[in-house]
Order: structure tokens, then sequence, then C-alpha cells
């Protein structure tokens, strides 16, 4: 973000502008307690989880704030398709990151990833991970993350179905991604959430550090476009969206 450029909330977008050292702390206090209203108001919360770098922190300070982690499905937005125990699986890192406390011991419902079957494909995997989402049921809070090209979960920008996964009439719940060129840190095929799906949650959170994401997110703010898959999240009026940017 150039530093004459801070975005300000508006319609059902909020911008929380942080202490780059509280953020996380601050976030994971805000969808412990959505998640708390949801377990008081129906008996059990959805949290559906992106992967990458960026949620390890947040992870680790939400599994030591006390809710009562046996009412939390847990879903993941997007999923590489590696074996549940390869070091760039997304369920690895949610095992690893946010479940390790016992307090944090959730009933988790994944999305299904693994290659344990050899003949699974993405496509496969993908109607196998709408059924787990189906059964999660809809999301209190999702993280999101992005990435500086402006994809969100595994909506690429260059990814061939991007179109049917953006499209909001689009009924399916997940889809795979197969890129010819994938990110060289993870250089896999994917399933991922579609946009719609993404949006069936009650509340989405974006918390973002580093000036190159920063920068990416002041293109998207001006317009919606399919170049930059997170715009469709930011100037959509349908779900609430929370962005926590590092000051
Ligand atoms: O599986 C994934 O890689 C994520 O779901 C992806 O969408 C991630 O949120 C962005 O790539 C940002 O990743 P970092 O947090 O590592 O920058």
């Amino acid at each position: 973000m150039t530093s004459a450029w801070h975005p300000e909330s508006r319609g059902t977008l909020t911008v929380h502008t942080v202490n780059p050292a509280e953020l996380n702390v601050r976030l994971a206090q805000d969808i412990a307690q959505r998640l708390a209203a949801a377990i008081q108001a129906r008996g059990l919360a959805v949290l559906s989880v992106s992967g990458g770098k960026s949620p390890v922190a947040l992870f680790e300070a939400l599994r030591v704030i006390d809710i009562d982690w046996s009412r939390v499905r847990i879903t993941l937005v997007d999923e590489r398709c590696v074996p549940r125990s390869h070091p760039d699986s997304n369920a690895l890192l949610v095992q690893t990151h946010l479940l390790q406390d016992l307090a944090a011991k959730g009933q988790l419902v994944f999305m299904v990833a693994s290659t344990a079957a050899p003949l699974d494909t993405p496509a496969t995997l993908a109607k196998a991970a709408s059924l787990a989402l189906t059964a999660a049921g809809v999301a209190d809070v999702l993280v999101l993350g992005m990435g500086a090209d402006g994809h969100t979960a595994s909506l690429f920008p260059e990814a061939p179905n991007l179109t049917d996964a953006l499209d909001l009439r689009n009924t399916q719940t997940c889809v795979a991604i197969e890129l010819a060129h994938p990110p060289a840190n993870a250089p896999y095929a994917r399933i991922t959430q579609t946009l719609a799906q993404i949006l069936s949650a009650r509340h989405i959170v974006l918390p973002l550090f580093g000036t190159d994401k920063l920068n990416t997110l002041q293109q998207a703010w001006k317009q919606a476009t399919p170049a930059l898959p997170i715009s469709c999240v930011l100037q959509q009026t349908q779900t609430p969206v929370a962005l926590w940017l590092a000051n």
C-alpha cells in the first residue's frame, strides 16, 4: 500500500488497521467470539480456513482461546491435492498449528484431499470435499488469504476454469483447479471452494501483511475483475467481509 492509501470501511466491508504485533491475537479473539456466539445460538460453529504461511500465527493465537472446540467443525477453504501427511497439505497445517492443543481439539470436518485412494483425481477429491462442506454446514467464520497476484483460496487468475469458479450461479461448492504453471512454492493441483461457496459464509475475514499484498489490495479495491479474484470478494455486498491490515 502506498503510504498515501488507507482503505476505509464501506458497506459490508469493514477495515481494521492494527499494529502488526497485535493483529493475529486480536483477530483470533474476534474469531473466537464469533464461534462462541454461533455455538450459543445454534449449538455448533463452523470455521473454514485457508492454508499458506500467513495463517500459522493466527492458528497458534486461536488454539489457546478457551471456547468449546468440541462444538466447532473446521473445513478448508482450499487444499493442495497431496496426501494429508504431505508437508504442503493445508490439512496438516491445521492439524499441526490449530489442533495441537487439547483446548483446540474439535470435531474436524475436513475437505478430503488425501490421495490415499490412488485413483483419486482432483475432480473426485473436489466431489468428496463438496460432500464434507455440505455436511459441515454454513461457515460462521471463513478465513481467506491472498497472494500478491490477487488469488484467494485457490482461485488463481490463470485457472482455466476460473470463470465457472467465480460464477455466483455455479451451484458447485468445490472445484478442482489445475494450473499450467502452478506457484513454485506449491506446484500441485488443488481443490477450492467456489466464490459462491465462500460468500455463503456468515462472515469472512482477510488478514493481510506486507506491502506487496497491500499494493494488490489497492488495485482490487477499485473494481471487481477476474484478473484479481480477491476483488470479487471485496466488491460484493452479500457477505460481511472484515479486512485486518497491519499498519
Ligand atoms: O493453499 C493456499 O496456498 C492458500 O489457501 C492460499 O490461498 C493462501 O491463502 C495464499 O496463497 C496466501 O498464502 P500466504 O499466506 O502463504 O502468503
